[in-house]
């Protein structure tokens, strides 16, 4: 945000309240609530496979200004989300974690763990 400009002004840019907070939780259950971001664990069929997802992580958030923390350990890879600029989470962060978790299930639900 820019000087003299309006908080309201750009959607999911405040921080979520507490209620807002255990709601999402409901919605994303796979994820990890911290104080300040939320963290999942995602098992890819193989290490280039955890590579694809990334790729396509990385193209979303892109498309969204706004990109996560990624760590590759083999096939795990594990995504952090928060909104730095805000100090905490928002909207920005639930909507990439669905957009994720969406991504995802789009390129391995037919595939065995
Ligand atoms: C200028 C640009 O919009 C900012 O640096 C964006 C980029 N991506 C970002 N990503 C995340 N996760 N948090 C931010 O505050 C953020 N800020």
């Amino acid at each position: 945000m820019g000087f003299m400009t309006a908080s309201h002004d750009k959607s999911g840019d405040e921080l979520l309240s507490a209620d807002r907070i255990s709601a999402v939780a409901a919605v994303l259950p796979e994820w990890e609530f911290g104080d300040r971001v939320i963290r999942r664990d995602f098992s890819a069929p193989t290490f280039l496979d955890g590579i694809a997802f990334v790729g396509r992580i990385a193209t979303e958030a892109e498309n969204r200004d706004h990109h996560p923390d990624i760590d590759i350990r083999w096939r795990t890879v594990t995504i952090a989300l928060s909104t730095h600029s805000a100090g905490g989470l928002t909207e920005l962060d639930v909507a990439l974690a669905g957009a994720i978790d969406d991504l995802f299930h789009e390129m391995f639900d037919a595939v065995e763990d």
